[in-house]
């Protein structure tokens, strides 16, 4: 029987720790509704603090980095009512001495620090232990050459502080952004509030998830920004002013890879709702993923359907684009009927752990035969067993842990309220799905 989950509200009691992952015995057959894109919120939010009136940020995901963006954007001076579905922001003069955490999420650390060299007040940044290994060094280099007071320990991470002056003279900088494209995006959607704007150029190994990049530039042209990345690793925003912000938010497509995995492990069917038919959000790549590892992939008057295959494909991917997806695809290779190959994401070893390092630790604790590479890992799936799969902090490893869990017995996901990074109640979510 079809099952239909449409849940928005944190309203489950707090899940076991360890988790008992849910089994699907059977061939899962779901349609079901996403909360919203942490991508697509947090630039939102960002652009509207810095825009000339009202905005609205509409259907706003509610999940522990966007109210960290909320509360950072808050304490620097901007009104944001998150009490509704729709999330009504105006700007306000940026002036406290204020210290904003960052939780572990990159989209905060990265893009608020630009923010608050618009300040006149000291802004001090902190956030989860883990945070203070996450990479930011070349933001607060960067945020120098263009004129900002920035002071750290000089380790170039968390903590630091942006000593404001209430403008930021911008111009042409030159980093390293091949350790996340977060930094390039940073820039950027501050770049038109600087003085001069701002020119930022590449110098290093290939920036890796462009597409966030792409997003960047989409949401700043979708506010009346002047933007030209008309040359590869180059990006110039002109300097004036942002224009009040009305979006609707996408739902999370990378968030929708545990559910789309959930139809190809059980060789059912899931429908993910609103699927966009454009859309900047990385996570669309699933698509052709899906169907290379051997699933039915279409698009129906409800969204789009996965349907899986009696046995899943093993594949041979670069994933540089897409790096977010990797815990997600991993545990799909494992339970495939061949080796697989993820190339191309050494820079997911900065993301909310190591993910390469925990997943072949994890994959290979449950049995699998994993090979951890500088840029990825071979899967060689063999019988899994049951155990606990840890999660370190990182709600895509409990993604991980679930598709697993999905299809072996006695799959325990340690620590799955870590998921409320980006997704509220996953685990009631899932559980609903059985
Ligand atoms: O700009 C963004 O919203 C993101 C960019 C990517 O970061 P990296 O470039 O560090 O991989 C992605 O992995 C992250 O989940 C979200
Ligand atoms: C890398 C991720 O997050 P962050 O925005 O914290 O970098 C992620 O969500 O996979």
């Amino acid at each position: 029987m079809q099952q239909s989950t449409q849940r928005s509200a944190q309203r489950s009691a707090p899940p076991a720790d360890p988790w008992p992952a849910p089994r699907f015995h059977d061939a899962v057959d779901a349609v079901v509704s996403l909360p919203g894109s942490k991508s697509l919120a947090n630039r939102a939010l960002v652009l509207a603090a810095i825009s000339d009136g009202p905005s609205v940020v509409r259907r706003a995901l509610r999940s522990r980095d966007t109210l960290l963006m909320a509360a950072g954007l808050t304490a620097l001076g901007a009104t944001i009512d998150t009490s509704g579905v729709d999330w009504a922001v105006t700007p306000g003069a940026f002036t406290s001495d204020v210290t904003i955490d960052c939780g572990l999420a990159g989209t905060v650390m990265r893009f608020v620090p630009p923010v608050a060299g618009l300040s006149s007040g000291t802004v001090a940044f902190d956030g989860d232990p883990h945070m203070r290994s996450r990479p930011i060094g070349e933001v607060l280099l960067a945020l120098r050459a263009l004129g900002v007071d920035v002071r750290d320990d000089a380790r170039g991470s968390l903590p630091f502080a942006v000593h404001g002056t209430g403008s930021v003279r911008g111009g042409t900088v030159v980093i390293d952004a091949s350790a996340s494209s977060q930094f390039v995006s940073a820039l950027l959607l501050a770049g038109a509030r600087f003085d001069e704007g701002v020119d930022v150029r590449h110098d290093g190994k290939p920036v890796p998830s462009l597409p966030h990049i792409d997003m960047t530039v989409a949401v700043l042209r979708e506010n009346g920004v002047d933007v030209d990345d008309s040359e590869a690793n180059r990006w110039a925003v002109a300097p004036g002013r942002v224009e009040a912000v009305d979006r609707t938010i996408e739902p999370d497509l990378s968030n929708a890879a545990p559910f789309l995995a959930l139809a190809a492990v059980t060789g059912g069917s899931v429908t993910v709702r609103d699927w966009p038919t454009s859309t900047t959000q990385p996570g669309d790549e699933l698509r052709s993923i899906l169907a290379l590892m051997g699933c039915a992939v279409d698009r129906t008057a409800e969204g789009l359907r996965v349907t899986g295959p009696d046995r899943l494909t093993g594949v041979d991917l670069d994933l540089h684009d897409v790096g977010e997806l990797t815990p997600a695809v991993a545990a799909l290779c494992a339970l495939a009927d061949g080796p697989s190959h993820l190339r191309g994401v050494a820079h997911i070893r900065g993301h909310e752990t190591d993910r390469l390092a925990a997943l072949a630790t994890e994959l290979g604790a449950l049995g699998a035969g994993v090979d951890e590479h500088p840029d990825g890992l071979t899967i060689r799936p063999a019988p899994l067993r049951g155990g606990v799969f840890h999660t370190y902090a990182d709600h895509r490893m409990a993604h991980a842990g679930v598709i697993i869990g999905a299809a072996v017995d006695g799959v325990l996901v340690e620590d799955v309220a870590t998921t409320s990074k980006t997704f509220p109640d996953f685990a009631g979510f899932w559980s609903a799905l059985v």
